[in-house]
């Protein structure tokens, strides 16, 4: 996985239908997505449930970009070898979910992938200056993790900060929750490279219907884009 600054587009599986996910992957990766966002959700850190890691394992041999992991679940430690086994490309870990981050993130790299360290919209970008040099990938949430389909909330200032901070390193900027073809320019426009879209990716599509995935990441790219 080498790094580059092109806009990726990120499909969230957690707006794909549950009961056929390895067609899904299949279909929103033929659709032109760039890489596979999974959110694994403890109903702790935040209050909902969805996938461990033998789920994620299982999506692995379906998904032939990148796997990037959210994991939405404190603690974060104990599990970190089983999501590398299970196959994720990028993990990323809250730096709300547990005291030691730093720890996390040399860990993540050790088990052999990308670190990823996520922010909640109400934590100031400052709480990620001292990781920079340990993070392959920060992770704005645009939401209250938890769930798909809610509404942007305006983090620019933040993306901004971070652009600022992050420098010439290879870092990328990622955003979550409520991206969609009117909020994508804003925020690639603020220094993000990385947009994860569920609900804007799967809404009207299916297996059966793949091209409207197709459109739907075209718009979000066209707009990112332009
Ligand atoms: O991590 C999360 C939610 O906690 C996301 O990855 C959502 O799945 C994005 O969904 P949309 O806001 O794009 O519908
Ligand atoms: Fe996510």
């Amino acid at each position: 996985m080498s790094f580059d600054r092109s806009i990726k587009i990120a499909p969230s599986i957690l707006s794909a239908d549950f009961a056929n996910f390895g067609q899904e992957i299949q279909a929103i990766e033929a659709q032109g997505a760039d890489w596979v966002h999974v959110d694994v959700m403890d109903g702790h850190f935040v209050p909902n449930l969805t996938f461990g890691p033998a789920a994620v394992k299982a999506f692995r041999p379906h998904v032939k970009t990148v796997m990037d992991v959210h994991l939405m679940i404190a603690p974060v430690d104990p599990y970190i070898d089983a999501y590398a086994d299970a196959g994720a490309d990028v993990l990323t870990a809250h730096v709300e979910a547990g005291p030691h981050i730093h720890r996390t993130l040399q860990a993540i790299r050790a088990a052999g992938m990308k670190a990823g360290v996520a922010l909640n919209p109400g934590t100031p970008a400052e709480a990620v200056a001292h990781l920079l040099d340990l993070t392959d990938l920060i992770c704005v949430m645009t939401v209250n993790p938890g769930f798909g389909g809610q509404k942007f909330i305006d983090m620019t200032a933040k993306i901004r900060s971070l652009r600022e901070m992050i420098g010439d390193r290879p870092v990328h900027i990622e955003i979550d929750g409520g991206v969609d073809p009117t909020t994508a320019p804003l925020v690639v426009e603020a220094g993000a490279d990385v947009l994860v879209a569920g609900s804007a990716v799967f809404r009207g599509g299916s297996v059966e219907a793949p091209e409207v995935y197709g459109e739907n990441i075209r718009k979000i790219r066209a707009a990112a884009n332009a």
